[in-house]
């Protein structure tokens, strides 16, 4: 085992589980590299999937099954090639994708699944594929995935992708956070990305792949487009319509893949490049230096928000969809060195001047205190960026 966080590993005494009737065979490389066969156990029906696992359709569970496995074949082909690689599968469920993942020949997959009720199931896999299979039932979101892997995998960052991929088709609430969390750690190198340019293949909500994917002028241009893009070549698979889960969602689905790019297309820290983008697409319909404006203290705004514009060169009546990455590699940087020639302005946040100005009305003073650019230690540490809300 390479890391210390399993806390189930392959073996399963449950031999009688109503899902081990092996009928399907593939082949698969056994540790002797020798091509050896194995078989895989059906996925269940549907209904011994709601029997078995006691499942409601509840949608708050977001727990929508894919089991058709010509698309969760699908899936696994957008990761590109996966005989003989090392695979994270993030919210395995019942299995379908996971089967396909093993079909395809994966040396190695490391299972990370949140809901105990699915184990049982998943043991059965690691059973017929002896050797392959590691299950951790834990939250994707706090797992560290940085000891899932052996370190000989690494490959420098610069070199190509390692031998490596990440594959998931999560709840909607889990995949927006966690592409977040991702690229933080992709700007940073850290978690899955410490063995390079680790490549994922995950599912969202239709609008959000939309929105990950959108080019520069178009609708779904947003805050989460310039965010995965400075960083990662994002390649829009395809679109799996809601009909074909289990229980149907209500919206459509989008495969996305992703691989980081050797050289990020904005050089800065991932919060200031996140503050700017905030900041700029706040104000979605209007100039884009109304959004700007809003990085610096009232008493600065205006002069300080000219000189950054002025820097980065950006037309100020561009729109913030117009924005190419380009426009804000410019932005960032300027504003990188007005924070280094004015202290406190990095932790500046607008949000936490107008709380100040409401709470000082509410208390009847007359005087409101605003920020300067060197702001008071509590102030600056309320105000800093980690607080935001998510990248959307
Ligand atoms: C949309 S279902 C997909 C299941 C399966 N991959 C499929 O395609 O049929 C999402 C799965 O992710 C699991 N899950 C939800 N949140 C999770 C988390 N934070 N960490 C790990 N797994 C999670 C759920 O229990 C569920 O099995």
């Amino acid at each position: 085992m390479f890391h210390d966080d399993i806390h189930i590993s392959g073996r399963t005494s449950s031999l009688h589980h109503p899902l081990h009737s092996l009928n399907s065979t593939v082949w698969g490389m056994a540790a002797s590299r020798k091509i050896v066969p194995f078989r895989l156990p059906p996925l269940p029906t549907i209904g011994e999937i709601i029997k078995l696992y006691k499942l409601r359709a509840e949608k708050q569970l977001s727990q929508n099954f894919l089991l058709d496995m010509r698309l969760t074949d699908k899936i696994v082909r957008q990761a590109g090639c996966v005989r003989d690689a090392h695979v994270c599968e993030v919210g395995p469920g019942p299995g379908g994708l996971t089967r396909s993942i093993l079909n395809a020949g994966a040396a190695d997959l490391l299972l990370v699944e949140k809901d105990n009720r699915f184990i049982p199931g998943l043991k059965l896999l690691s059973e017929v594929a002896p050797g392959k299979v590691r299950i951790v039932q834990g939250d994707i979101l706090t797992y560290r995935m940085d000891r899932g892997f052996p370190k000989v995998l690494t490959k420098a960052w610069e070199d190509d992708p390692p031998d490596l991929h990440i594959i998931g088709n999560l709840p909607f609430n889990v995949s927006t956070p966690l592409i977040i969390k991702w690229l933080e750690n992709i700007s940073n190198r850290t978690g899955p990305f410490v063995y390079g340019r680790t490549r994922l293949t995950l599912t969202f909500q239709k609008e959000v792949a939309e929105r990950l994917t959108a080019s520069t002028s178009s609708r779904q241009r947003s805050r989460l487009s310039i965010m995965a893009q400075y960083l990662c070549t994002v390649k829009s698979c395809f679109t799996i319509p809601g009909r074909a889960f289990i229980p149907k969602p209500e919206v459509d689905v989008g495969v996305v893949h992703f691989t980081p790019l050797a050289q990020p297309q904005i050089q800065q820290p991932f919060k200031l490049v996140e503050k700017v983008v905030r900041n700029v697409f706040q104000f979605r319909r209007k100039h884009c230096h109304k959004g700007i404006e809003m990085l610096f203290p009232e008493a600065q705004r205006l002069e300080l928000a000219e000189v950054m514009m002025r820097e980065a060169d950006v037309d100020p009546t561009l729109r913030p969809t117009e924005l190419s990455i380009t426009d804000f590699r410019a932005l960032t940087d300027a504003y990188s060195h007005l924070c280094s020639e004015n202290p406190g302005l990095l932790a500046y946040d607008f949000r936490e001047e107008l709380r100040l100005k409401h709470l000082n009305k509410r208390m009847g003073m007359t005087t409101v205190r605003t920020q300067k650019t060197r702001l008071p230690e509590r102030g600056a540490e309320k105000g800093t960026v980690e607080e935001a809300p998510n990248v959307l």
